[in-house]
C-alpha cells in the first residue's frame, strides 16, 4: 500500500520549548486519518510541517515518498481552520484566481470550478461577493480551493471550529463525499464524533508523541455502556446486583452496565426499585474513543476499557476548540511558486 505521509523521530521546538518530541506517523493512501490532543499538543504545528512551512529539528518526513516538501507542497491541499478571504472577490474570482497560481489552464480551471461549487453546495453563491457568505459557506469554500488541483493529500485543520449545528452537519457532510473520492487526509480535530464519522485510524497526540492510534471502526462497533447513579448500595446490595452477569459492576453508588441491553437495564433497575433505592442520573457512558482519548492524556493505561470501572471523567474536561493563527491560502501558493520566503517559519526564528 501506499505511504503517503512517513513521519519518523520528528522534534520541534519553539525557542526553549520543545512542541513535538519524537512523532512517528504512517498514513496510506485512501486513509482519512484524525489528529487529535489537546490545546497546544502541536497538532498545527505538524501540519505546518508537512507543508514545509516550518523546519524541524530532527527527524524524517516524507509525502509520497519524497522528501522535497518544497515539490511536494503542490501534491497537497490545504484548509487551514481560520483562512483570511480576500473579501471583495466573487466565489468565482476567488478560486480563477487560485486554479490561476496553481497553474491550471483556464479550460479546465472552469470545469473543475464549477464542479468543485457544486460539491460544496454553492453553485448558486458563485458571483456573490464572499463578504456576504455566512462561516458555514466560507468554510466550503476553503474545501473547493483545497481541491482545485485535485491533490493526491488533503491537510483539513478544525473544519468545523465556529460553525453552528447546521453549518458542522452541512460540512461533515461535505467532508463524507471528499472521502468517497479517494484522496488521503489528515484531519484535526477536537471533536471526536467527527473522527468517529470520517476517519479510519486517529492518531493521539499528547507529551509531544502519537501517544497511541486507535483503529476507528473498531471502538465505533464496540456496543454503549450505561451508568445509573444511584443512592448507597449495601454489599449485599451490590452482590445481587452483580450476580446478574459480569455486565454489571458496581460501587458504592454506581451501576455499570457494559455492554448495555435494554434486558440487563430492566433487571438492574428492578432490584434497585424492590431495595427503595433512589436512581439519581441514568447516562449513557461516554464514548470508548472518549474514554480511551481521556486516559491517554491523563496518562491512564487504555487497555481493557469494556471491563474498566466506571469512569470518572467529567465531560467538562472535553477539550475546547482553541484559537489558532490564520493562514492564507494564497500563502501556500506563493510559497509553492517561489514567490516569496518563508521567512520568519523556515529560519527557525520563530
Ligand atoms: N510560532 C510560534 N512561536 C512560538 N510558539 C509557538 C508558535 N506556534 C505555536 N507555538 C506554541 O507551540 C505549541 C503547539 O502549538 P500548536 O498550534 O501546534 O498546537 P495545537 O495542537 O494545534 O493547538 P490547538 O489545539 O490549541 O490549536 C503551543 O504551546 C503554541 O503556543
Amino acid at each position: 500500500m501506499t505511504e503517503v505521509i512517513v513521519v519518523e523521530g520528528l522534534t520541534k521546538r519553539y525557542g526553549h520549548v520543545s512542541v513535538l518530541r519524537g512523532v512517528n506517523l504512517r498514513v496510506v493512501a485512501g486513509e482519512v486519518y484524525g489528529l487529535i490532543g489537546p490545546n497546544g499538543a502541536g497538532k498545527s504545528t505538524l501540519i505546518h510541517l508537512l507543508l514545509g512551512f516550518l523546519y524541524p529539528d530532527s527527524g524524517r518526513i516524507r509525502i509520497l515518498g519524497s522528501a522535497d516538501l518544497d515539490a511536494q507542497r503542490r501534491l497537497i491541499g490545504y484548509v487551514p481552520e481560520r483562512q483570511r478571504y480576500h473579501t471583495h472577490y466573487t466565489a468565482l474570482e476567488y478560486l480563477t484566481f487560485l486554479g490561476q497560481f496553481d497553474g491550471i489552464p483556464l479550460e479546465r480551471l472552469r470545469q473543475r470550478i464549477d464542479e468543485l461549487l457544486e460539491l460544496t453546495g454553492l453553485t448558486a453563491m458563485a458571483n456573490r461577493y464572499l463578504r456576504t457568505f455566512s462561516k458555514g459557506m466560507l468554510q466550503r469554500l476553503g474545501i473547493a480551493q483545497a481541491l482545485l488541483t485535485d491533490p493526491d493529500l488533503l491537510l483539513i485543520d478544525e473544519p468545523t471550529s465556529g460553525l453552528d449545528l447546521d453549518g458542522q452537519r452541512e460540512l461533515l457532510t461535505l467532508l463524507k463525499d471528499v472521502r468517497q473520492r479517494g484522496h488521503t487526509v489528515l484531519l484535526c480535530t477536537h471533536r471526536l464524533a467527527e473522527v468517529e464519522y470520517l476517519c479510519d485510524r486517529v492518531g493521539i497526540l499528547t507529551e509531544g508523541k502519537i501517544m497511541r492510534e486507535v483503529n476507528v471502526p473498531e471502538v465505533r462497533q464496540l456496543p454503549g455502556s450505561m451508568v445509573i447513579q444511584t443512592g448507597p448500595l449495601d454489599l449485599a446490595l451490590r452482590q445481587r446486583l452483580e450476580m446478574i452477569g459480569p455486565e454489571v459492576q458496581t460501587d458504592e453508588q454506581t451501576v455499570l452496565i457494559s455492554p448495555h441491553t435494554p434486558e440487563l437495564q430492566a433487571k438492574v433497575l428492578h432490584i434497585l426499585l424492590e431495595a427503595n433505592i433512589s436512581i439519581n442520573v441514568l447516562e449513557p457512558q461516554m464514548s470508548h474513543l472518549m474514554q480511551i482519548y481521556l486516559r491517554t492524556v491523563s496518562g491512564q493505561p487504555t487497555d481493557n476499557l469494556g471491563a474498566s470501572p466506571v469512569t470518572r471523567i467529567s465531560l467538562r474536561d472535553t477539550p475546547q476548540p482553541p484559537p489558532t493563527d490564520e493562514i492564507d491560502p494564497i500563502l501556500k501558493r506563493l510559497l509553492q511558486s517561489g514567490g516569496i520566503n518563508s521567512t520568519g517559519s523556515k529560519d527557525g526564528k520563530q
